[in-house]
């Protein structure tokens, strides 16, 4: 058979892309090499030097990462106008000549659309689709899909014809058997419809993307935050663009995803690790986290910070120019009620509460030396007792004993006095069963957990502060920074219409005014060389320009609160599936926890088919559904690869070392997954050792990844373990892309009891 002509093509195409491709590197390297050798200059110059690095070094990094697979797709469309050829890629490429011809457009931009919509039903102008595979820069093959009944179809056995609702089905089939390695693919090569449909979503809203197990939620959550910092390039980033997953091995799970799409500089994050200065992956129990989770915490916490505005127990003392003066009950009350009046966050009022008791400090000095000796009365003028109030600001054994009724808070602090004395858990709780009062209180020393988190920003919410760190930081740098701090305060006072307007008078700046300053300083001038992301991360009151929250039935009212902090304009993307719930605080109905922050203003879509779970483990996975929630039905297995699940009974207290035996004897090609509960996890990783391509994972800790080929330990133990049990169960059964073996001592729930090789107890 004589050598397929449009190999030839397609490899001479890829030779002028990677040609192209080479120059630009050469050229960023010899730039990134000139402004690595210069030095000295202004600091603004430095800056400018860093920044430029900065973006060369990441241009770098982006043509690196997407190297690979760089050409995929080629439409040959006779639409309207002439017959014309566009060829796909990963990014967009165009050449240096006088025309700056495009050898690759981006798979993103609209004219690429094509490539995943046409059908033969509809094939919009598209006469020939092809995919390309390439490897180490040279063209593997070549497949057609021939869309318009009129095109000659090439005499060739690769060439096949979209069925369905399936569009590049041989690529797709190709792409879904591909063995796992433990990071998550890119699928830009075969993006579906139904999908597609959702990554170029054009809606500025809440976009609800629900779908059951292997539905690609993820992927197209990734593909369209490409998508939308390819479509909104100066807004995003700028603003950034913040992805929220689960937990920290998911992120590594799906990190090389966006830079293979040649997106570097989003921020991912967990829950745990989104307010700067903590980072934890504690889970507290399931009566706590409800506790926690729930918006009714919210009263706590008020209340808790208010019982730091105390009350003098018995009068305290002071002594100003020789003379002893008085911190009553009734001066504090006074300065309390003023600093209360002005309706401000605890940190911002404190400066109105000390304004306050040191006027009535001042007046009462002024009435044991000012008092007309005729009749008693004042004989100070107004202004001469505020310049004897500024005198004792001066002061700082006054000032420190006027603060004690109104100190400045930390969130950190705040939340660990309330969490471990029962005295202060009672004050802030009016109403509360003791049980719940118990489940709130943890021991002196122990680790903030997650559910502590939201809890953490909204005490700096009502405290008004950023963290402790924070906060160490900005007064560390206030002092060289005051040049630019002043700049952002203008920059502050003429754009927010926020309640430090009166107090931009850098005279009496107050710490909390410069920190805001200080903040806003290193978003517009200082930092100009950090990514979008860097400083996104290190800052509690960035705003986002888009986020996307990944297993988001999992966040908890609070935590709700704390992302839509983040995000004022609500342009977000959301995933999830309420049948995967595993946290007892998550999300039950997407309306719930929506419609407080947007009312109706939110868009739901389903994904229905199932990319990952071959048929035959969704018809056993798909009972428990019906258990779970029965109105949700389950996806529709894309696949059937013929292998069917089977199920093991162990002998007495061996189900985890019978399930490590058999995932290390059956070598099975690809990478296998043993999914334990939480009590197990430690015994199976002891049992199985350092083995390639095997890992161990909790039910919790699986969520989201897949394997190759899974064995799920003892199902009975794994829905006792909690009372979302039977969603774990569901999850871990969903995560193989070609096979699953249950191992069990115990009885399996009944809808598992008939899969084959389990042998029922006599
Ligand atoms: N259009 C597609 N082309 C190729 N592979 C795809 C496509 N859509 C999904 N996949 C693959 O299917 C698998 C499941 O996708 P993904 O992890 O995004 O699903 P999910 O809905 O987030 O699943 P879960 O809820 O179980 O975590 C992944 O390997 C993904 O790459």
């Amino acid at each position: 058979m004589s050598p397929d002509p449009r190999l030839a093509d397609e490899q001479h195409h890829l030779e002028a892309v990677y040609g192209r491709i080479d120059r630009i590197r050469a050229t960023t390297n010899r730039r990134l090499r000139e402004t690595l050798a210069e030095s000295g200059g202004t600091p603004q110059a430095q800056s400018e030097r860093e920044s430029y690095e900065r973006l060369y070094v990441d241009d770098l990094a982006k043509l690196d990462a997407a190297e690979h697979n760089l050409y995929f797709g080629r439409l040959d469309v006779n639409g309207d106008g002439p017959a014309e050829t566009r060829r796909i890629g990963r990014i967009g490429v165009l050449d240096d000549d006088a025309d700056d011809t495009t050898l690759l457009l981006d798979w993103r931009a609209p004219l690429s659309r094509p490539f995943y919509l046409a059908t033969p039903a509809d094939p919009d102008g598209v006469r020939v689709r092809r995919h390309i595979r390439t490897n180490n820069r040279a063209v593997r093959t070549v497949t057609d899909e021939v869309l318009d009944g009129s095109a000659i179809t090439t005499d060739r056995s690769d060439t096949v014809v979209t069925l369905g609702d399936v569009v590049n089905e041989s690529a797709l089939v190709a792409a879904l058997n591909t063995a796992r390695t433990g990071e998550m693919a890119d699928i830009v090569e075969t993006i579906q419809r139904e999908q597609d449909l959702i990554i170029r979503s054009p809606h500025r809203g809440v976009t609800v993307v629900q779908g059951g197990p292997g539905t690609g939620k993820t992927a197209v959550a990734l593909h369209r935050a490409a998508y939308l910092l390819y479509t909104h390039r100066d807004l995003l980033s700028r603003s950034g663009v913040l992805i929220i997953g689960p937990n920290t091995e998911f992120l590594r799970y799906i990190s090389q995803v966006l830079p293979s799409l040649g997106e570097t500089g989003v921020l991912l994050t967990t829950i745990g690790d989104l307010l700067p200065g903590i980072s934890t992956a504690v889970v507290d129990p399931p009566a706590t986290a409800v506790l926690k989770g729930s918006t009714a915490i919210l009263n706590v916490l008020k209340r808790h910070v208010r019982a730091y505005q105390s009350l003098p127990k018995a009068p305290v003392t002071v002594t100003f120019d020789g003379y002893p003066l008085r911190i009553d009950s009734s001066l504090v009350k006074t300065a309390r009620a003023k600093a209360r009046g002005t309706r401000r966050a605890h940190n911002q009022a404190q400066r109105e509460f000390l304004r306050a008791a040191l006027h009535g400090l001042a007046s009462a000095y002024a009435g044991r030396i000012g008092s007309s000796l005729l009749d008693g009365s004042q004989i100070l003028s107004g202004s001469e007792i505020a310049d004897i109030g500024d005198e004792m600001r001066a002061d700082e054994d006054i000032v420190r004993a006027v603060l004690a009724f109104w100190p400045r808070l930390e969130p950190k602090r705040v939340l660990t006095d309330l969490l471990t004395a029962p005295s202060a858990i009672r004050a802030a709780t009016p109403g509360w069963a003791d049980d719940d009062r118990a489940a709130l209180e943890r021991p002196a020393g122990a680790p903030f957990t997650i559910g502590d988190v939201p809890l953490l920003d909204e005490i700096a919410e009502v405290i008004g502060a950023g963290t402790a760190e924070d906060e160490a930081a900005a007064r560390a740098q206030w002092r060289r920074q005051l040049a630019e701090a002043q700049e952002a305060l203008d920059i502050l006072a003429g754009s927010a219409p926020q309640d430090l307007e009166d107090e931009i008078d850098p005279e009496i700046l107050m710490a909390y005014d410069l920190i805001d300053a200080e903040q806003l300083a290193q978003r517009q001038v200082v930092a100009a060389h950090r990514t979008t992301a860097e400083r996104a991360y290190d800052d509690r009151t960035w705003t986002f320009g888009h986020v996307i929250v990944d297993e988001a039935q999992e966040l908890s009212a609070m935590a709700w609160r704390m992302v839509m902090r983040r995000i004022p304009n609500r342009w977000m993307t959301v995933i999830g599936d309420t049948a995967q719930t595993s946290n007892p605080a998550g999300a039950q109905s997407w309306s719930a926890v929506f419609e407080p922050y947007v009312e109706k203003r939110w868009q739901l879509h389903e994904l229905t088919v199932n990319y990952r779970t071959p048929a035959a483990i969704m018809r056993f996975a798909g009972r428990l559904l019906g258990r779970i929630a029965p109105t949700l039905t389950p996806p529709t297995s894309l696949r059937d690869n013929g292998i069917e699940p089977t199920a093991q009974r162990a002998a007495s207290g061996r189900a985890v070392l019978d399930a490590v035996a058999i995932a290390i004897d059956a070598d099975w090609p690809g990478l296998t997954g043993i999914i334990v509960a939480d009590a197990d996890y430690d015994s199976a990783v002891d049992a199985l050792g350092d083995r390639p391509r095997i890992v161990v994972h909790t039910v919790t800790g699986c969520k989201g990844l897949e394997f190759d080929n899974t064995v799920v330990v003892e199902p009975a133990a794994i829905v006792a373990a909690s009372g979302r049990g039977l969603n774990d169960l569901y999850v871990a059964l969903t995560r193989a892309t070609q096979r699953l073996v249950v191992v069990a001592e115990c009885d399996l729930p009944p809808e598992l009891a008939d899969l084959p090789g389990w042998q029922e107890e006599n």
